[in-house]
C-alpha cells in the first residue's frame, strides 16, 4: 500500500507539465502551494517516471501518458489534474486502484472547438485551403467551381455532446441543416434531427464532423468503408481524437477526389512538443487543413481550464472534496474546525465501513462527522475525529481488507 501522507501545504509537491496556463500556477500559489515545478512540454516515459516519483499532484494536458507503469512508480501521488477534457491519456483503472483521484475540465474549451469547426467548414466549402496553397506557390485559382455557401448544406455531427451540440447551434445560425448520430438518444437543439444509423448520416451529409470520445468502440469509427459511404465531394472534420479516423484511408479518399476536403486537428501519432517533426500521410495534400491539436487552445479556454482544474486539485488537497472527479465518488465537504480528518479509499465490497467504525470504537476515538460515497468500484470515506487519532488506529485502518489508501489529511 502507498505510504501515509500528512503534509503541510508548503511541502506538497506539484508537477505541472505541457505548459498549462499560468492561471493554474497563480491559483495554487495564492492558496499556499509554493512547491510547484512547471514544465512547458510533456516528458518521455523514463523522465516522467523519475519526476513523478516525488510528486503528490501532477497536472497534464492530452499529451502526457499516465500509464499503469508510470503510476506504479508514483507512490506519493494523490491526485491527477487533466487540464483538458480528455482523460484517455490516463489509465483510470490503475489510478483508481492506487487511490488516486483524477480531475478534468469537462466544458471550458468546448466553445473554442465549436468555433474552429464552423470556421473550417466555411473555408473547406469554398475550397480555400487549396486556393491558399496555390497562391503561396505563385499560382492563381480564381474559380467558382467546387465553391459553395454553407447555407442550405447538410452538416452531419457524430457525437452530440458538449461540443457537437454547440456546433449544431452555430451551424443552424448559418442556415445549415443539421443531422446527428449519437449512441444515446439526445434532445435535438433547434431544428436538428437525430439519425439512428451512422451509415444514414454519412449518406446524407455534405460535411461530417466528429465529436466522440476515444473509446474502443470509436476506434477507426471512420474507417475505409465509412469514408467510402460519404457522399462524393463531401468534407470530413475531426477535432475529437486521432484514433477515430483511419488516416491512410482518408488520404486515399482525398487523393482520389472522393472527398473534397478535410480538417484534422488530432492524429493517431502526435509530436510530443513543438520541436518534434509532425509525420502524417496527409502532409502535402492542399485540400487538407492540418492543425496541431489546437481545437481547445485559445487564451480564454486555457485560462479558464487552468483555474478550474487547479481549484479542484487544491480543494481535494485541502479538505478531501472530490466534486467532479472522473473516477472517485463525489463528496463535497465542509471544513470542520478543531478536528482531525482521515481519508479512507477502499474497494466497494461489503463490510468495510463497519470494519472502519469498529477500529474507532475499539480505540475509544470519537467520530464527530463521517461522509461516505461509493461508485461501482470504490468507496470513499472521510472521517472527522475529535481527539488525536493514534498511530495504532491508523495502522489498523490501513490493514482493513479492501483498503486502497488511507491517510491523514490534517
Ligand atoms: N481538438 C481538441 O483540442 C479537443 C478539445 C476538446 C475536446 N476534444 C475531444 O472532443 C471529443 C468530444 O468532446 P465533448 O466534450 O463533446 O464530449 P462529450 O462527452 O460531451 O460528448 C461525446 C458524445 O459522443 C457520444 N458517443 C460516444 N460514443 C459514441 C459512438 N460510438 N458513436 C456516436 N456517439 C458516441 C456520447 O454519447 C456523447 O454524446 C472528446 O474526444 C474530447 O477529448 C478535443
Ligand atoms: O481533451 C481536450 O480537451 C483536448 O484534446 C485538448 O487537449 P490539450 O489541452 O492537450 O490541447
Amino acid at each position: 500500500m502507498a505510504p501515509q501522507i500528512s503534509l503541510e501545504k508548503g511541502k506538497i509537491r506539484i508537477l505541472l507539465l505541457e505548459g498549462v496556463h499560468q492561471s493554474a500556477l497563480e491559483l495554487l500559489q495564492a492558496q499556499g502551494y509554493a512547491n510547484v515545478e512547471y514544465l512547458k512540454t510533456s516528458l518521455p516515459e523514463d523522465q516522467l517516471i523519475e519526476k513523478i516519483a516525488d510528486a503528490h499532484f501532477i497536472g497534464i494536458r492530452s499529451r502526457t501518458q499516465l500509464t499503469r507503469k508510470v503510476l506504479e512508480n508514483a507512490p506519493k501521488l494523490i491526485g491527477i489534474g487533466c487540464f483538458c477534457i480528455g482523460t484517455n491519456q490516463v489509465d483510470l483503472e490503475a489510478a483508481t486502484e492506487f487511490g488516486i483521484s483524477v480531475f478534468n475540465a469537462p466544458y471550458s474549451n468546448t466553445r473554442s472547438v465549436a468555433e474552429l469547426v464552423i470556421a473550417e467548414t466555411i473555408l473547406l466549402l469554398r475550397g480555400i485551403p487549396e486556393k491558399n496553397a496555390i497562391s503561396h506557390r505563385g499560382g492563381w485559382l480564381k474559380s467558382a467551381s467546387g465553391s459553395y455557401e454553407a447555407r442550405g448544406k447538410t452538416l452531419g455531427i457524430v457525437g452530440y455532446g458538449a461540443i457537437g451540440s454547440q456546433v449544431s447551434v452555430l451551424a443552424e445560425s448559418l442556415g445549415m441543416r443539421v443531422i446527428f448520430y449519437d449512441v444515446i438518444t439526445k434532445l435535438p437543439l433547434g431544428n436538428a434531427t437525430q439519425i439512428r444509423a451512422l451509415e444514414d448520416l454519412l449518406a446524407q451529409a455534405d460535411v461530417v464532423s466528429l465529436h466522440v470520445p476515444e473509446l474502443e468502440s470509436t476506434r477507426d469509427m471512420m474507417g475505409r468503408e465509412q469514408i467510402a459511404r460519404m457522399k462524393k465531394g463531401a468534407i470530413l472534420l475531426n477535432a475529437s481524437r486521432g484514433t477515430v479516423v483511419d488516416i491512410e484511408a482518408l488520404a486515399d479518399a482525398l487523393n482520389s477526389g472522393h472527398l473534397a476536403g478535410t480538417a484534422i486537428d488530432v492524429f493517431p501519432v502526435e509530436p510530443r512538443g513543438n520541436q518534434e517533426e509532425f509525420v502524417s500521410p496527409l502532409r502535402g495534400i492542399d485540400k487538407a487543413i492540418l492543425t496541431p491539436h489546437i481545437g481547445g487552445s485559445t487564451v480564454e479556454a486555457q485560462e479558464n481550464i487552468g483555474m478550474e482544474v487547479a481549484e479542484k486539485l487544491a480543494k481535494y488537497s485541502d479538505n478531501g472534496t472530490t466534486t467532479s472527479s472522473v473516477n472517485f465518488p463525489e463528496v463535497a465537504l465542509p471544513t470542520h474546525e478543531g478536528c482531525h480528518r482521515l481519508l479512507h479509499i477502499h474497494r466497494n465490497v461489503p463490510g468495510v465501513l463497519s470494519a472502519i467504525n469498529a477500529v474507532f470504537s475499539e480505540n475509544n476515538i470519537n467520530i464527530s462527522a463521517q461522509y461516505l460515497q461509493t461508485n461501482n468500484k470504490i468507496g470513499y470515506v472521510v472521517i472527522d475525529v475529535d481527539a488525536d487519532y493514534s498511530d495504532v488506529a491508523l495502522e489498523k485502518l490501513k490493514n482493513i481488507d479492501g483498503t486502497l489508501r488511507c491517510r491523514v489529511l490534517f
